[in-house]
């Protein structure tokens, strides 16, 4: 690790643990220093309070990787653009970032973390600027809803018509939703579940247990067809290597599977040769609303199978037990590109199980919004 990676994530140790403090600062000082900048923000702080955590966090660990760490803060930046985010605002940004790193951290900040923060700050405001300033899209799509179907108490599928102009993603990629008529300016990220195509339609498959998730609940309970959306622009690196010969491993656990539907429905407008293999986890088998459809694909493409596999529910008749162990015992997958989709704690446990199979780690996709 360079110098400049160590100072930064060093200086990360001493604020790691006081986030909430940090974070009350940072609001504070960017709500004084600019008053105008609070109505970009939602009514309610508490949804939105450590999205600047998990951000920082984000771009602290990608830092030692300059490609990805490039196109992540690129496509931020256009993400951005749905706040109508301007030069000026980054600038009052990082001045109320660096005092609250400052004022949270106490006597164990120095000069040379001051300094690694500023230059670290300036890259990728730079890079998320440039990345808006060459995008010729609108800053966010309106979305009309087509289609909701409820799976359960918990799960919804949404078809989303992007309004106005295309709207191009790639398989495998998510962007950012807002519903302005539940909860106006609280903006959170879901994968895209089909592949793109030319009718503008999105579909989003939505979880979340009874009182958690703001915009989640939202989006499973309250939202009806003929409602708008509002969509921000396509992020995520888990797309197809085309160019690559390897089979393909894909490890999807609950509404985890959405990224994996649609890399699958990409492929199969091209795939011929590789061999497909799709292990598909849920607690229990009434929380597998997307396996008829994975089935129906089966059926149509021999390259692909798919495993279904449930942790907590003894009369499934299938493989039981954690995703990530059942992929073990498939394996080894050392010659596979794999593709990793879930909570935090499923794609960890998944990557250390590829990790024992001494996949090579570029061979391994994920996407977790920045929550490892
Ligand atoms: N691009 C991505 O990575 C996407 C991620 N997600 C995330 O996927 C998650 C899905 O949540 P739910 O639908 O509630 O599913 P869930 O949390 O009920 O997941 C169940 C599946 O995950 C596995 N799992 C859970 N904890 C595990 C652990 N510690 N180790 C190994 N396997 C574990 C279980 O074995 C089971 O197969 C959400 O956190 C959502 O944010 C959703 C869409 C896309």
């Amino acid at each position: 690790m360079d110098n400049f990676a160590r100072l930064l994530k060093e200086s990360w140790t001493l604020v790691e643990e006081d986030r909430d403090r940090l974070i009350g600062h940072f609001y504070a000082r960017l709500f004084l220093l600019d008053p105008d900048l609070r109505k970009l923000f939602p009514v309610q702080m508490a949804a939105q309070r450590d999205r600047l955590v998990e951000a920082i966090v984000t771009a602290t660990q990608v830092v030692d990787d300059p490609e990805s760490f490039d196109e992540y803060l690129r496509s931020l930046g256009r993400d951005h653009r749905k706040y109508h985010a301007a030069a000026t605002h980054y600038e009052t940004m990082g001045v109320a970032l660096l005092d609250a790193l400052r004022s949270t951290a106490g006597d164990g900040w120095n000069l040379e973390y001051d300094q690694a923060w500023r230059d670290a700050y300036a890259a990728i405001s730079e890079k998320m600027q440039a990345g808006a300033a060459a995008d010729d899209d609108p800053p966010f799509w309106h979305g009309e809803v087509l289609t909701h179907e409820r799976h359960g108490p918990d799960t919804a599928v949404l078809t989303v018509r992007a309004l106005q102009h295309p709207l191009r993603w790639k398989a495998g990629q998510y962007v950012s939703i807002e519903a302005p008529r539940h909860l106006p300016r609280v903006w959170r990220t879901y994968s895209v579940a089909n592949a793109p195509n030319d009718d503008n339609v999105l579909e989003f498959h939505i979880r979340t247990p009874a009182g958690a998730g703001w915009l989640s609940g939202a989006l499973v309970r309250r939202t009806r067809p003929g409602e708008l959306l509002r969509l921000a622009a396509p992020m995520g690196s888990m797309t197809l290597d085309r160019e690559s010969t390897r089979d393909i491993l894909c490890v999807a656990g609950g509404v985890g599977l959405a990224p994996v539907k649609a890399l699958v429905e990409e492929l199969t407008r091209w795939n011929r040769t590789r061999w497909v293999h799709v292990f598909y986890g849920a607690r229990h088998a009434d929380d597998l609303y997307g396996l008829a459809g994975l089935e129906e694909l089966v059926a149509a493409h021999p390259w692909l199978s798919v495993t279904p596999a449930c942790s907590d529910d003894p009369d499934f008749d299938g493989e039981h037990g954690e995703i990530s162990d059942v992929v073990t015992r498939y394996g080894p997958w050392t010659t596979h590109d794999c593709y990793v989709s879930g909570s935090a704690p499923m794609v960890r446990a998944t990557l250390r199980a590829l990790a024992e199979d001494e996949v090579p780690p570029p061979n391994i996709r994920y996407d977790t919004f920045g929550n490892l």
